[in-house]
Order: C-alpha cells, then sequence, then structure tokens
C-alpha cells in the first residue's frame, strides 16, 4: 500500500433524516448544503496529507450513510511475522435503517482487500445474522482493540465475531461498558501516544493514561499519520498530527499545549447527528513506517 486509504461516502440527500439516540433534536436547521462543503472540507485535510480518498458508492437512500466508519471496519496487521496481512471487515448494524448502507460497503471492501492484499470478513458470516457490530464502538490503541460492551449497536456475538479476527493479527479485544452515548468513540478517543481521551464522568476507571477533555465535541481525534504504529509515549508529537472538530476550541487549546499539533475541521452539520470527525470515513493504513 504506497498511500493510506480514506473511505469515504458523500452525505445523502436525505441526511437530516438520520437517527438520533442521546442528543436534543436540532435536525430541523439541518443544512445539506453546508454539510456537503464540510465534507469536501475534511476530505481536502486528508488529501492535503498524502492519503488516497477512495469515495464508497453513494447510498442517497441511507440518510446516515456517511458515517462509513460504521459499515466497516480495517484493522492492520500487528502480528509479530505480519504475514497475515491487514484485515477489512464488513459490520453487521442493528439498526434497520442502516441495514442497507452494507451492500455498497461490501462491494468498496472487495475492491480494497484486492487491491490491498487485506482479507475480506463478514461479521454476519462469521458470528450469524444477530452479531451485531458497528464500527464506531471500536477503538484501536496500539494493540488493543476497545469495544463497546455496553451500548445498542454491539452486542456480545458482535465482540466474539471481532475478536476471532483481531486476535489472529496481533489484537487483544477489550469490552469497555460505555452508557449514555451512541457509540465507543462518542465517548472516547485516542492521542498517537496511547492516551485516551474522554469528557463524560466515569471513563478514567477504564483507561491508563486517561486525559479529561473540556467539551464532549473534543473527545474525537483522527490521527493524520499515514501509517499504523503502537502507541508509545515517545511518538514524535510534531509528526503525530491531529484532526478535530472546531466545535471543541478549547480542547484544541489543550492538545495544543501539550505539543500536539491540531488541525480543526468543521462538522456541525454531522454534530447535529451525533456523528463526528471519526465516523465520516475509514482509516486504511499500512502496518509500519513503509
Ligand atoms: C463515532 N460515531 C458516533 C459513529 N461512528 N457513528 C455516528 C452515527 C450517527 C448516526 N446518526 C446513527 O445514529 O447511526
Amino acid at each position: 500500500m504506497a498511500a493510506p486509504v480514506l473511505l469515504v461516502r458523500r452525505p445523502s440527500p436525505e441526511l437530516a433524516k438520520g437517527l438520533l439516540t442521546h442528543i436534543s433534536d436540532d435536525r430541523a436547521s439541518l443544512s445539506t448544503g453546508l454539510a456537503s462543503q464540510q465534507w469536501l472540507e475534511y476530505t481536502n485535510v486528508f488529501r492535503a496529507h498524502g492519503w488516497d480518498v477512495r469515495e464508497v458508492q453513494a447510498a442517497d437512500e441511507c440518510p446516515d450513510g456517511v458515517f462509513i466508519e460504521d459499515a466497516l471496519l480495517w484493522l492492520t496487521d500487528l502480528s509479530e511475522k505480519a504475514d497475515q496481512g491487514p484485515a477489512i471487515i464488513l459490520m453487521n448494524t442493528p439498526a434497520p435503517s442502516r441495514a442497507k448502507e452494507l451492500s455498497t460497503a461490501q462491494a468498496c471492501a472487495e475492491t480494497i482487500a484486492t487491491a490491498h492484499g487485506a482479507k475480506l470478513y463478514s461479521l454476519k458470516e462469521i458470528g450469524g445474522s444477530e452479531a451485531h457490530l458497528e464500527g464506531g464502538d471500536v477503538l484501536k490503541v496500539g494493540r488493543v482493540v476497545y469495544v463497546n460492551s455496553g451500548g445498542h449497536r454491539t452486542n456480545e456475538a458482535g465482540i466474539c465475531a471481532l475478536r476471532s479476527i483481531a486476535e489472529r493479527i496481533g489484537y487483544s479485544v477489550v469490552g469497555i461498558p460505555i452508557q449514555g452515548a451512541l457509540h465507543l468513540k462518542s465517548a472516547v478517543t485516542a492521542l498517537p501516544d496511547g492516551t485516551v481521551i474522554g469528557h463524560m464522568p466515569g471513563l478514567q476507571a477504564f483507561f491508563k493514561p486517561y486525559l479529561q477533555v473540556p467539551e464532549p465535541e473534543g473527545v474525537a481525534v483522527v490521527h493524520l499519520r499515514p501509517y499504523e504504529a503502537l502507541a508509545s509515549a515517545h511518538d514524535e508529537k510534531a509528526e503525530a498530527h491531529l484532526v478535530m472538530s472546531s466545535s471543541a476550541p478549547r480542547t484544541t487549546a489543550l492538545l495544543e499545549s501539550l505539543g500536539w499539533k491540531v488541525t480543526t475541521t468543521d462538522v456541525t452539520e454531522f454534530e447535529k447527528l451525533e456523528g463526528c470527525v471519526t465516523c465520516l470515513s475509514v482509516r486504511c493504513r499500512p502496518g509500519s513506517r513503509s
């Protein structure tokens, strides 16, 4: 894989009919025109940093189709010999209005798997039709894959199916019981040095090191670094450039004060649907500084 691949799907014209679970309903103010502009600017941040941005086939009949992270999961091979190759896993959502997203996501996953020597898995084939998992419920921190065991989009059968894949390529899978947030990555993500960041109370019990951030929108960061690397305290901060929402200026200032390079981007229209900067893409990274 020459350049890392960013899988994205453009927003549906029906975006304002997207699902809401835990936040107040401001969908009436949502502008699909502004959402399209924000989505394009989001993809341009990655293009500007050497990512190969690939569009998954549009799914205009799927209001939440832009949240492609929930449909596909990429796991770089972090096993000792790295002889298995990466895995790209088709998720299995329990949300009826999102089920139709999976067919076009699968078509893209097949293309990526062929082009990049990845093994394609279907969660449903491994765990059965009642095994549910969405990519928003998965947070990779080095060789640990944290999965939400307290939500309603992922269940135990889904976690077991994921574990049967992930352990083969060097990961351990740890369930975290998140309550009161849609996905695991609605509550926490991680800095390149392995520090987990969150905003809701009570999360520090699950993660070490942990950093409380001042805004809920500040929880989500994506690393612009083009390769997967084991989280380490010695990560070159200048190299580990982060993308985050413009809706969290105090968190941006906090992370910059700690030496992290941050690029902010507007995702307000997606935040109205409980989305964030991680949901809008699948980051397919090669395994090392290749
Ligand atoms: C990290 N997050 C939150 C995600 N990966 N997905 C957001 C999905 C939002 C959509 N309206 C829904 O309710 O499915």
